[in-house]
């Protein structure tokens, strides 16, 4: 786990900013001219209580009102369930009480992961639900930010690139932003590593996994993401981190996984907001 975070005053570097994250706000330090920054400063400023007061904090389970950005409110904060040890030496799954450290649990017994870990901010639940569903469907950017203020505390400290779990090209056109995207380039700001949010594509369309068991979800996404032989070099020998808003059977994250190591990726480690942990059998 990240012992020191890093934070950068100015956005880290981003090799693959795309027109989706300039739409979602995402152009701070881009500005070329330097007088108009100032001046655009200044009026951010000036306009800074009035907007304070109009549109104060909220907090992101429930709406009511807090004292800053990116909090909760205390009855959201405390039904929060933040994920820690004791849990499974390969996916990070809690477990009950502290086995060892090298315990695996059931599953990864079973068939050993692709991935070098999965760590998510707290388990899935109706406050980590709300702020999963305003940040995809509600187009709440900001929220992007409020994950990943939890999520970075899992940040590997060996990590080499953070890559968002993409969508397809026409999720992107109706949705007009990819949430993972958002999540990965707030991680990106405040740790300082870098992201790519155009490494990894999604070359086919996949219907929406709701309601579907880990084997149909695992049907429906295997050989669903590519990455172009060019950008093999970005990946190779890499730690990479596989960002998300949300883990659920990790159908979605393995088929990623899969295919950044087929690309050459030394280990890649999942990272997301919220984490269904009791996932049943088929
Ligand atoms: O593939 P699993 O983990 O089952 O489901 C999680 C995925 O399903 C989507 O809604 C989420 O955004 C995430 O990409």
């Amino acid at each position: 786990m990240r012992a020191i975070v890093r934070r950068c005053a100015i956005a880290a570097p981003t090799p693959s900013r795309s027109i989706k994250d300039f739409r979602c706000g995402h152009a701070e330090g881009l500005c070329a001219d330097r007088s108009a920054a100032t001046s655009a400063a200044m009026l951010s400023r000036l306009l800074r209580p009035a907007i304070a007061l109009a549109l104060p904090p909220r907090c992101a389970g429930c709406g009511a009102i807090t004292d800053s950005d990116h909090r909760f409110c205390a009855e959201c904060w405390g039904s929060l369930r933040f994920l820690s040890p004791p849990w499974c030496a390969a996916c990070h799954r809690p477990l009950e009480y502290d086995q060892g450290p090298d315990t695996r649990c059931g599953p990864c017994l079973a068939r050993p992961p692709v991935h070098a870990g999965v760590d998510a901010a707290v388990a899935y639940g109706p406050v980590a639900r709300t702020l999963a569903l305003r940040l995809k469907y509600g187009g709440r950017a900001s929220l992007a930010q409020t994950a990943a203020r939890h999520m970075i505390r899992h940040l590997p400290d060996d990590a080499h690139l953070l890559v968002p779990v993409p969508l397809h090209r026409w999720r992107i056109w109706s949705r007009g932003y990819n949430q993972a995207g958002l999540i990965a380039a707030a991680l990106s700001r405040e740790s300082g590593i870098s992201w790519d949010g155009d490494l990894l594509v999604r070359s086919r369309r996949t219907p929406v996994l709701q309601n579907m068991g880990g084997n149909a979800r695992r049907r429906v996404v295997r050989g669903a993401f590519a990455l172009a032989p060019k950008h093999r070099p970005r990946v190779a020998g890499r730690h990479i981190v596989l960002v998300d808003d949300v883990y659920t059977s990790g159908a979605t994250t393995d088929a990623c996984v899969s295919t950044l190591r087929q690309a050459g990726a030394e280990r890649v480690s999942v990272l997301c907001w919220a984490r269904v942990i009791d996932t049943g059998p088929d």
